[in-house]
């Protein structure tokens, strides 16, 4: 088994090669160059110099049987081993330091060429290699995957005519609309310069105070207190441009663009306090889940959309369009959606390629351009100036970084240069017309006439100064469930800052937003003092799009979700097995997980001929955070479940996360009494139950379980009713009616 998986693993790049034509993979193919094979059975450990070592273990020294003297320095193998170990690390990133990428394909569905001249945009024939990074932005390179925080979802397109990046977040907006200030809101957000404390979290005086202070990142902390900020699943998570880019066509017609990327999953976030305790169970929760995917072939895939506004409408907008803390609301500027975006291949090694990738905002190719937004200008300048610390001058050699298409100039040298270059001149121009500049004709990147003209000055319009009526928008437009997480996020927040001033003014700036928030958070976190009267009336607006709710996929699907069916000795295998094999036929993963890891035989099993089940862990290895729903098939082993704390506690951890509990037989009552509560309803008389995401069914056959599974509401089968629970994600009645909080987990 670990030969099939690390075959498997090392033999990636190869088969990306082989298996897509030609350029379609032309980046595996370019990759494939560099890429060595560790378990080639003709290797032998080299020195760096090549030569073979025959003794990788002791340091050469004066020694004998009887006595061991001292090592030399002499020794170059050893000097060498340790000399590279020394050296392996280099700065993590200043920001997003905490991150996994995969490759992938962006295919174009519909052309764009009314809008813009790049063929990634207009040429509906190709596929284009990429690599994408997920990551958050303030954890250090070891923290944990599950913290409240913004998620960076960066792409490298390796396009026919050069790299173009999207270096974005899964949150349309940002803190503050002027690069300049990037420095403090990071600085800020990480952690604070005394002590180095929190890791990874916003919940500290610091952070607040900046709220409070730099009022235009309102909108953007309503976001990061929103469930967008605890993604399920990086491949269920929207991606954003955030900035505002150009798009140039063949007539040189310029247009004002955003990017959009929504899952096909749907749109989906953890509970904070899965979160929470995720971040200590399993810190590499969306790292393995993203792997996991992949290496089952459930390729994560994204819609690709555009927001375009003309050049000559830049002004008809209540805000202004070059402003990162604002979307562009869909009734205004509706979403086209032209391409799709999949991954489809994980990494061969985490540090040449997820560590050694560095995107830069600046790298567009000819058909897009920048706009005058006034963070994305200094982005433009930052990345760039970051690689030459983090990777030297020369890291856009580097086999992730460099484009497919050929790179000819005469920029020269500097530290670790590669490529060779033959030819006498390095300049131009020179007498040979070597390596002229492109004409248009030729692809040329050729700048969009601008006209700009005006005064030095260090402001920006005064449509930048409004900060509140989206932030207000985007909390109007959030489902209930949503409007108390907010609730609930800002209260633990705020908890954390043990600084009145922090606390108190922050309840106030949500006056500017809504009374019945701003009161709300002010008594759980004990700020004095707060007005019966909202400071700015709430508008009442709302907009399609910003709540998460409005992304469930349009046919109920049970793809990737994770589900544990719970056994002990004496387990019904009818209700096991039916169940095991419906969720597999619906793609989703179903987990076995034992009272032991040991095999468990079902009911009616002879141990010493059965061949029992080999759990894939047991109760206390793994817990209900890491899965998205729990089941226990009936049977004597519920008589043992009732007797582990664990188990029941599984259960009911399950329940306050609000995830689907399918139960079957004798594991009705357990559940029923795990629960303990009133209004949650039972199956007892044979009939399937469906009562707040949680389905029973006291009695089930062999014709109970099929394959062919109809998810549907009310289902009458218990397969079809289970399998429809688990795909609406969680159960929101259950939280809003407050059954969840009134179970221990
Ligand atoms: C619209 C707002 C912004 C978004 C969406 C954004 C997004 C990102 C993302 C996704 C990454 C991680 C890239 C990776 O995976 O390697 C990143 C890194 C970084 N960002 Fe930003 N960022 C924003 C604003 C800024 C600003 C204003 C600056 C500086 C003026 C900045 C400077 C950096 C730096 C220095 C890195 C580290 C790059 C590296 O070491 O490779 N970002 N950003």
């Amino acid at each position: 088994m670990a030969s099939e998986i690390l075959t498997s693993i090392t033999d990636r790049t190869k088969k990306a090669v082989e298996s897509v034509a030609g350029e379609k993979d032309a980046k595996a193919a370019d990759l494939a160059r560099d890429t060595k094979d560790v378990h080639d059975p003709k290797n032998r450990i080299t020195s760096d110099w090549g030569v073979r070592e025959s003794n990788t273990d002791d340091w050469l020294k004066v020694a004998s049987e009887e006595k061991t003297g001292p090592e030399l320095l002499e020794d170059p193998f050893a000097r060498e081993k340790i000399h590279r170990f020394d050296h392996e690390r280099i700065p993590e990133r200043v920001v997003h330091a905490r991150g996994a990428g995969a490759f992938g394909t962006f295919r174009l569905l519909e052309s764009a060429a009314d809008v813009t001249s790049a063929g990634v945009l207009t040429d509906t024939s190709r596929e284009t290699p990429l690599f994408l990074r997920f990551s958050t932005v303030l954890g250090s390179r070891g923290s944990a995957d599950t913290v409240r925080d913004v998620r960076g979802f960066a792409l490298k397109m390796y396009t026919k005519e050069g790299n173009w990046d999207i270096v974005g977040n899964n949150i349309p907006v940002f803190f503050i609309q002027d690069a300049m200030k990037f420095p403090d809101v990071i600085h800020a957000g990480k952690p604070e310069p005394h002590n180095e404390v929190p890791q990874a979290q916003t919940a500290h005086n610091n952070f607040w105070d900046f709220q409070f202070l730099h009022t235009e990142a309102t909108h953007m902390f309503m976001w990061t207190q929103s469930d967008r900020a605890i993604p399920r699943s990086y491949r269920m998570m929207q991606g954003f441009g955030v900035n505002t880019y150009t798009l140039q066509n063949d007539k040189g017609e310029r247009h004002f663009v955003k990017f959009i990327f929504t899952p096909e999953l749907g749109v989906h976030s953890l509970v904070w306090d899965e979160a929470l305790k995720l971040a200590g169970q399993d810190p590499d929760f969306h790292r393995k889940d993203l792997m996991e995917a992949i290496d089952n072939g459930a390729y994560p895939k994204w819609r690709f959309g555009i927001q375009v506004i003309p050049e000559h409408r830049e002004d008809d907008f209540e805000f202004d369009i070059l402003d990162a803390t604002k979307v562009w609301p869909e009734e205004e500027v509706p979403i086209r959606y032209i391409g799709e975006l999949e991954l489809n291949r994980n990494v061969d090694e985490y540090f040449t390629q997820t560590e050694q990738i560095a995107y830069c905002t600046s790298h567009i190719v000819p058909g897009i351009g920048f706009s005058d937004d006034p963070l994305l200008q200094g982005r433009n300048f930052s990345y760039f100036d970051t690689q030459l610390s983090r990777l030297g001058v020369n890291w856009q050699e580097l086999p992730i970084n460099r484009p497919v298409c050929p790179v000819m100039n005469h920029n020269r040298d500097g530290a670790m240069r590669h490529t060779i270059m033959k030819g006498t001149v390095n300049y131009w121009p020179n007498r040979f017309s070597a390596v002229p500049p492109a004409k248009k004709e030729e692809g040329g990147y050729v700048d969009y006439p601008e006209k700009v003209a005006g005064i030095k000055a260090r402001m920006r319009s005064k449509k930048f100064r409004e900060h509140y009526n989206q932030a207000q928008l985007f909390y109007n437009s959030l489902s209930a469930p949503e409007k108390a997480h907010v609730a609930a996020a800002l209260s633990f927040e705020l908890d954390h800052c043990d600084d009145p001033v922090v606390y108190e003014r922050m309840c106030e700036r949500l006056l500017d937003i809504d009374i019945g928030l701003a009161r709300e958070v002010a008594e759980k976190v004990g700020a004095e003092n707060i007005p019966d009267m909202p400071k700015r009336q709430n508008h009442g607006k709302k907009a399609k799009g910003l709540s998460q709710m409005d992304y469930m996929p349009k046919e109920p699907t049970i793809a990737t979700r994770r589900v544990a069916i719970i056994v002990g000795d004496g387990y019904d295998p009818v209700a096991y097995n039916g169940v095991k094999a419906a969720l597999t036929a619906a793609q989703a993963l179903p987990f076995t997980i034992g009272t032991k890891r040991s095999t468990i035989y079902a009911a009616g099993e002879d141990k010493s001929t059965g061949k029992g089940v080999k759990p894939d862990h047991h109760l206390e290895g793994m817990r209900s955070t890491m899965f998205d729903s729990v089941f226990i098939p009936g049977g004597a082993h519920v008589e043992t479940l009732r007797k582990n704390g664990r188990a029941l506690h599984w259960v009911r951890e399950a329940f306050g996360h609000l995830k689907a509990i399918g139960a079957t037989g004798e594991a009705v009552s357990f559940v029923k009494d795990a629960c303990a509560l009133p209004g949650v309803l039972f199956s007892s008389s044979g009939d399937v139950v469906e009562s707040y995401g949680v389905v029973t069914a006291s009695k089930v056959e062999p014709n109970s379980f099929k394959e062919a599974i109809k998810m549907a509401k009310g289902a009458k089968d218990f397969i079809d009713a289970y399998t429809f629970a688990i795909s609406q994600h969680r159960n929101w009645d259950r939280e809003m009616e407050g059954l969840s909080t009134m179970v221990a987990y």
